[in-house]
Order: structure tokens, then sequence, then C-alpha cells
């Protein structure tokens, strides 16, 4: 069975109400390919979720940045995954490379946010990736892998998990993967899933890369055999966001 493409908006830090309403409706006037190419997702901070959720069309679909590693309680500031259930947000990016580097989330913390999330039912974005450094460095595929492993030892399925490759050094800063070096990476991963989960679980489970994707280089990146759509970040907030999701089509007639 094809991996069905997957198109993600991680809105960040960012917009104000009006701002989010003026998002959501250049979305809503869209023409997109329909739900059976491609599946959209966009990620607006905590407090705009009810919002965003209200007003979006229903073929697309809302996720938070984040949540609490384990059931609520006395942790002040944070949001637990009941209460996106309670919400209705199918949705949760975890892991994502700022949340890592900034407030320094471990690899073990994500998987067991991971599979806390999945437990409640949520679906989950893991994302992963590397360091300019490490890049450098050669060890590339041996961080990936230790992050990605750190949520298989954890988690009991795949079904509900969408993998997303974004290194850390093309994260915001116009320096995109190239098609190539986005796909030995993606190539890597489904390796490494097949050896160490299942070869189904390879075969089904969606890659999507991450960093500086724009309307002008998503075609290309979407043409690459294991790249199965992306985590846009500061495209996802502007009109150029359609043209991303478009590229799902490049998958379809390949
Ligand atoms: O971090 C990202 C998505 O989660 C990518 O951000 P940019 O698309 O702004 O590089």
């Amino acid at each position: 069975m094809a991996r069905k493409f997957f198109v993600g908006g991680n809105w960040k830090c960012n917009g104000t109400t009006e701002e989010v309403k003026k998002i959501v409706n250049v979305l809503n006037q869209a023409e997109i390919p329909s739900e059976d190419v491609v599946e959209v997702v966009v990620s607006p901070p905590y407090v705009f979720l009810p919002v965003a959720k209200s007003l979006l069309r229903s073929d697309i679909k809302v996720a938070a940045q984040n949540c609490w590693v384990r059931k609520g309680g006395a942790f002040t500031g944070e949001i637990s995954a009941e209460m996106l259930v309670n919400l209705d947000i199918p949705w949760v990016v975890l892991g994502h490379s700022e949340r890592r580097a900034l407030l320094n989330e471990s690899n073990e913390f994500v998987g067991d946010k991971v599979e806390y999330a999945l437990s409640q039912g949520l679906k989950v974005i893991a994302c992963i990736g590397e360091t300019l450094e490490q890049r450098e460095s050669g060890s590339t595929m041996a961080v990936v892998a230790a992050q990605t492993k750190a949520i298989a030892d954890k988690i009991k399925s795949w079904d509900n998990v969408v993998l997303a490759y974004e290194p850390v050094w093309a994260i915001g800063t116009g320096k995109v993967a190239s098609p190539a070096q986005a796909q030995e990476v993606h190539a890597e991963l489904r390796k490494w899933l097949a050896e160490n989960v299942s070869a189904e679980v390879a075969q089904t489970t969606r890659i999507i890369y991450g960093g500086s994707v724009n309307g002008g280089n998503c075609k290309e990146l979407a043409g690459q055999a294991d790249v199965d759509g992306f985590l846009v970040g500061g495209a996802s907030l502007k009109p150029e966001f359609i043209d991303i999701i478009k590229s799902a089509t490049v998958k379809k007639s390949a």
C-alpha cells in the first residue's frame, strides 16, 4: 500500500488571532488535492488551537506543538495529552529540535512523550535530526538512529506515528537539504526501521522532511522515493504553503 503524502505546517510561536484567521482563510479558499492524495495538518500555538480548529475546513486537521509527558496534574504551564483529546485535537508534534535544544528534551524524554501521547489516542509527528556539527563529523545516521530508537523502544505500534526528519542546520536557515541528502537519510531511516522494528513498519511509516521547505524546492524533494511529505515552518505561514501541499501530486504521478 502506498504511503499517503503528508504535509504539516508548524506555525511555531507566531501569530495573533487576526493573523491566524487570515491564514485559515487562505487555506479554506485554496484548491488542494483531495484527502485521498494528501493529509494536511497545521499546528498553531496552543492558545489558537480552538479558533483554528473551529474555522478550518474539515479536510485540514490540527496538531498541538507539544504536550506533557504523562497524565496532567500539578505541572504548571504544561498542557496534557488528555486536554488535547478533550478538545478533539487529533495530532501532536513531539521532539522538535527547538525543544530538544532550547528546553533540553532528551531522547528518552521524547520517547516517553510519544508513548504517552499514543496511549491517549493522539497521533504523533515525531521529530528527529542532526546538528551541523554532527553532520560534519559524520555522525548523522548514528544521531537519528539513536533518536528513533528511543521512540521505538517505548512504543508497540507505529500506526499513528509520522517520523519527521528535520536536520537542525536546515531549519529556519534557508539552507535546505538537497534532494539527494534528504533521500539518503530517509532511505537509511527506512532501513533502520526494517532492521530494528519490522519490514511492515518500514514500508508503511511516513518519513517526512523538514527544514527550509518552500514553494520553489518542494517538488524536487517530493519526487524522492523515500520522502513522504514535509513539515514546514516559515513557509506554512504564507500562501506558498498551498504550493507545498500541491507537491503531493508529484508523488501521485511518479
Ligand atoms: O522546523 C521546521 C518545521 O518543524 C522547519 O522550519 P523552516 O521551514 O522554517 O525551516
